[in-house]
């Protein structure tokens, strides 16, 4: 996941390959709650590992439920968790259980609903935003039925304070209104809980004003018939749950992958995975057929998003589907604008606004006025992010219309808000493919956590650059001037990858003796194929991975020093490893670290630096870094090894040390290493087209 301040994603240019999804909010967190509930353990496969699920799955925790996740490391997200059988463990009623469920509403609402008929002292809380999200509606229906609820901090709102009560005391025999139009989950919310009181008679709800989001009733009703409830379901108006239903654990459980995370890669393939061909040998054309493949939800999806291939279709999507994956390509293009009744599926709509961008006209999509109260206020939020990129837009009550940018020329490179919404978030990162070629700025790229915490690394691995726009950061200087500290706090502070091409010698000397293959010229040829095939990883703290191992130390040793100076003697060696770095030039960018990075291996890079430090300084560095390594040494001898170093490295003829004419010098004589980052860091800024937008729309205002 991407914890950075911001992520910029460089111009994309096409989508082509295969995405497991995660799997899905609303099944997950539902299904954990009705094991819980249930009696005995329910082993569920497939949970998704997100912000949304982990606080329920620790609010499930402190009830007393216990909860084992597998160790497998094939099934590492199928977790047992053993049911409360409807009752709170004595000890637990006794005391006040404070629960924090983040921002999750499909956590808080169904909790509380349970929780105030399940007997016990309770505090619900969230996040600031969860505290603006209503709950009144529910909390109402509760308090009519005789359950307990206070507010502990605006009225219709969590935080809330849940009070026992027995069931003697609730009044079943009414129907129990609830009101539909603000949040279906309040009325998921009573469908799961009310089994749990209603043995003895039936329990009816009844919906008043009109039910937004009804796929996600269609969700609860499912999973609680696979755990043994059979809903009675008259016209969305009026639900009854029969008498003598209990709650049933059906052992196993699978969740399907998110139907709303599926969104972004069906835009994905709407956007990008076109055809195309290119000139081959002889005179020939290559075709190049694309597609992107999303595994793990298929069109029988119980999930209401799935509704979203028929959107994407009627704006010109091309999609395949079979039981358990959906693959998508180009088809009309540029996208059909659309008018929509989006209802029905409030979140996958949001993705249709950023489809909107690559249309031929205005799309409007209409009866969300519920995008107000999720995670921030989504309509005001959109509209606000999709002006910044060029596009016009209308924002009404319940309804937004989005008019894409005129031409190439009217798009804006833009620094997109998020207000901690990973929707927002994910739906603004396919601004990438626009026609201007511009990257888009993405800040706090971590709120995906909420339900797709590898949403960036999936895209990107989906996806290709428009050649030439990932960037490279070269970091240049002799011995000991720091230059792998700076680089990886740089490489670290924009989510960047790393390359430490000095130690590239030392792993491929490493490599070739325990292949058994001698360093000489006449088997330079299997070294450079070796080359090839190693897998090697930069860490962010410094440590060198070859195939997963870490061997950081492995090639810091006398002999691996001997042997890399062996190997980079030899050309198809040397010839194999530019290769190799330029292969580390991968989105979203690359901080490269070594000699000859910014002179010889990657010319054109859009920043250079070149740094240094005196040499009394770099002695003094070196000298308190062996001390503290417990290797004995003097600050004089240091200096005058350092010194001879620089005269060999400045003076040999292939790729000889030296600052490209470009480059930007960085004396960190007297600085700080985090002075020097954070200068590193402002030159680049300097270079980006979002802070010359900052500032024009500052001026503008
Ligand atoms: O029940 C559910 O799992 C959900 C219902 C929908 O909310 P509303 O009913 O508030 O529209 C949806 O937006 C949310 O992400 C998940
Ligand atoms: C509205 C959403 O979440 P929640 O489950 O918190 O309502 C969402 O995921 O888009």
């Amino acid at each position: 996941m991407f914890t950075t301040a911001f992520l910029d994603i460089p111009a994309l240019q096409s989508a082509n390959g295969e995405v497991q999804l995660p799997g899905s909010k609303s099944i997950s967190n539902r299904v954990l709650l009705l094991a819980a509930l249930s009696q005995g353990t329910t082993t569920i496969h497939d949970l998704l590992d997100s912000d949304d699920t982990q606080v329920m799955l620790k609010a499930l925790e402190q009830l007393g439920c216990a909860v084992v996740r597998s160790t497998d490391p094939a099934h590492l997200n199928s977790y047992h968790v053993t049911g409360l059988g409807g009752h709170l463990a004595p000890a637990t009623a006794a005391r006040t259980l404070q629960l924090f469920l983040g921002n999750a509403g499909t956590a808080m609402r169904p909790l509380t609903a349970a929780l105030a008929l399940l007997g016990g002292n309770f505090e619900m809380s969230g996040v600031a935003r969860m505290h603006e999200r209503p709950i009144g509606d529910l909390v109402d229906a509760l308090r009519q039925l005789g359950c307990r609820i206070d507010y502990l901090g605006n009225e219709g709102y969590p935080p809330l304070r849940i009070h026992p009560v027995t069931t003697a005391q609730l009044h079943l025999q009414t129907p129990i209104p609830v009101r539909g139009d603000v949040s279906s989950q309040f009325l998921t919310a009573l469908l799961m809980a009310l089994p749990l009181v209603g043995r003895q008679q039936d329990v009816t709800i009844e919906v008043m004003g009109e039910l937004i989001s009804k796929p996600y009733i269609h969700i609860t009703l499912e999973l609680l018939q696979r755990f043994g409830i059979a809903v009675k379901n008259d016209s969305w108006q009026r639900f009854t749950i029969p008498a003598g239903s209990h709650y049933q654990s059906p052992r196993e459980i699978h969740v399907e992958a998110d139907a709303s995370s599926a969104s972004y890669f069906i835009a994905l393939g709407a956007i990008a995975a076109g055809k195309s061909s290119k000139p081959g040998p002889n005179n020939s054309t290559i075709h190049i057929d694309r597609s992107v493949k999303v595994l793990g939800v298929g069109a029988q999806s119980i999930q209401g998003d799935i509704r979203f291939v028929d959107a994407a279709r009627a704006m010109g999507a091309a999609i395949t589907s079979g039981p358990n994956w959906l693959e998508i390509r180009r088809g009309n293009w540029p996208l059909q604008a659309i008018d929509m009744d989006c209802n029905h599926i409030p979140d996958a709509a949001m993705t249709l606004a950023a489809m909107a961008l690559y249309a031929n006209g205005t799309t409007t999509l209409r009866n969300i006025a519920s995008w107000r109260v999720k995670e921030t206020d989504r309509l005001a939020a959109m509209a606000t992010e999709l002006r910044k990129l060029g596009a016009t837009v209308e924002e009404g009550a319940d309804y937004i219309s989005i008019t894409p940018p005129a031409d190439r020329e009217a798009w804006r490179p833009a620094s997109i808000h998020t207000y901690d919404d990973h929707r927002v978030a994910m739906c603004f990162s396919l601004a990438a493919f626009n026609p201007a070629g511009v990257p888009v700025r993405i800040e706090d790229p971590k709120c995906v956590a909420k339900t797709f915490p590898g949403y960036f690394e999936a895209l990107f691995s989906a996806v290709r650059p428009v050649p030439g726009s990932v960037p490279v950061i070269c970091v240049d200087g002799p011995t000991a001037s720091g230059k792998g500290t700076v680089a990886s706090a740089v490489a670290a502070a924009l989510g960047y990858h790393l390359l430490d091409s000095g130690a590239l010698y030392r792993i491929t000397g490493l490599a070739a003796t325990r292949a058994g293959i001698p360093i000489d010229a006449d088997h330079a040829g299997q070294i450079a194929a070796l080359i090839a095939q190693l897998d090697i990883t930069f860490t962010p703290d410094q440590r060198v991975l070859l195939d997963g191992e870490d061997i950081s130390l492995a090639i810091r040793s006398e002999e691996a020093g001997m042997n890399a100076s062996l190997g980079s003697a030899l050309p198809a060696v040397r010839q194999a490893l530019v290769q190799m770095q330029h292969d580390f030039r991968q989105l979203p960018g690359l901080v490269a670290d070594g000699r000859d990075m910014g002179t010889v291996i990657f010319p054109l890079a859009p920043l250079k630096i070149y740094l240094t430090a005196s040499a009394a300084q770099r002695a003094q560095r070196r000298h308190k870094q062996l001390i503290e390594k417990g290797i004995p040494a003097t600050i004089a001898d240091l200096r005058a090894d350092l010194e001879a170093r620089d005269a060999r490295d400045m003076n040999r003829a292939t790729a000889p040390l030296q600052a490209a004419q470009d480059a930007l010098l960085l004396d960190n004589s007297d600085i700080t290493v985090e002075e020097a980052v954070a200068q590193v860091l402002a030159w680049w800024e300097k270079r980006q087209p979002f802070a010359a937008v900052a500032a024009h729309s500052q001026a503008s205002a």
